[in-house]
């Protein structure tokens, strides 16, 4: 296994390849069941999501960022005037508004922008876009330019989410399918551009320390060093070489897996001078998911449930609810059983 930033580099090749290739098959199955234990993330190369686009992506996301603010917050989405918050408070994080391209139309758009609001309440500005939803666009010349790249981009991620979820179902020893009969519909997966600003004297925070909510998070950046995983009481920097993606375990599967799979502690810092760029896929479930630690891991083997199940709907609300008061954010340790 090879390592770089001390996360280990995971070829996909074998699984993307028609030909058979059971070695490199098997090679890559224990490597990411390692990968994924311990770190909760790895490093992936030959993913099938071509390289010229992903570079094409970053460029056209830096020209989108480049625009100035007013011209931005046009496309921006006004929360308040799209629902009210869930809990009767302001959803916008006070920093800097995020900038939503999307339409505002039903449940599932609503409950995405808050998801998106809520995962980047630091220093940075976003576009999030639902999967399903593009289409409802209306399109005009400056967000035709991001759409069109996001749009290509799609069909790989929603590919890659999905073998990777069958490699993760695979390597924990559940029946054939059975994450992909549970995680039967797309509409709520979504993408986000990041930009983060450079840091000053006083404040490095980009994002800060959290878990991901969902399934499965794929990112790619422009070099820019920034991106750190909390292991064994210590942040590991990752600085991906270009092209390749960075994969994370989100919370449910951690929760599925009564924590045999990690969804680790990951943040952002913004470097002096520098801005970054980076764009997250993320893999979800469907809203009225019950999420709860799998039989295959608890009765089945004589182990305690870690977790009380929940709908994956409402813990979304949860951790969005307080993005003002980052101190009452709510991550998956509100579900742990307590040990006691
Ligand atoms: O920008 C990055 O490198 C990571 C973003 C991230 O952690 C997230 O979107 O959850
Ligand atoms: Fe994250």
């Amino acid at each position: 296994m090879a390592h770089s930033s001390t996360l280990p580099t995971i070829d996909l090749s074998a699984f993307l390849k028609q030909e058979d290739d059971e070695d490199g098959w098997k090679k890559a199955m224990k490597d990411i069941h390692e990968a994924c234990s311990e770190y909760g993330f790895f490093l992936a190369v030959n993913h099938g999501v071509p390289l010229q686009l992903m570079s094409q992506a970053l460029q056209v996301s830096k020209s989108f960022f480049d625009l100035p603010d007013e011209d931005k917050l046009d496309y921006s989405l006004k929360p308040a005037a799209a629902t009210p918050p869930i809990d009767g408070s302001s959803t916008h994080s006070g920093s800097r508004t995020g900038i939503i391209i999307e339409s505002p139309q039903g449940d599932k758009f609503e409950y995405a922008l808050r998801l998106a609001l809520g995962a980047s309440n630091n220093k940075a500005e976003y576009v999030a876009l639902l999967v399903e939803a593009k289409l409802a666009l209306a399109y005009n010349d400056s967000q035709l330019v991001v759409n069109q790249v996001l749009e290509e981009m799609y069909p790989y991620f929603t590919k890659l989410g999905s073998l990777v979820e069958n490699i993760i179902n695979d390597c924990l020893g559940l029946p054939p399918d059975f994450l992909k009969e549970y995680n039967d519909d797309r509409s709520l997966d979504f993408i986000i551009a990041l930009h983060y600003f450079p840091a000053t004297e006083t404040d490095n925070v980009g994002k800060a320390c959290h878990s991901d909510g969902n399934s499965i998070t794929f990112v790619f950046s422009d070099g820019v060093e920034g991106l750190q995983v909390y292991k064994d009481g210590e942040w590991i920097s990752i600085c991906p070489p270009e092209g390749t993606l960075v994969v994370n375990i989100g919370d449910i599967i951690q929760v599925l897996s009564n924590d045999k799979l990690k969804s680790a502690a990951h943040r952002v810092v913004r470097q002096l001078g520098k801005s970054r760029y980076s764009y997250a896929f993320l893999y979800t479930i469907p809203g009225d998911k019950l999420v709860e630690p799998l039989p295959h891991f608890t009765v089945n083997k004589g182990d305690s449930p870690k977790y009380k199940g929940f709908l994956y709907k409402e813990y979304v609300q949860l951790r969005v609810r307080n993005v003002t008061r980052p101190q009452d954010r709510v991550g998956i340790a509100h579900y742990e059983i307590s040990k006691s």
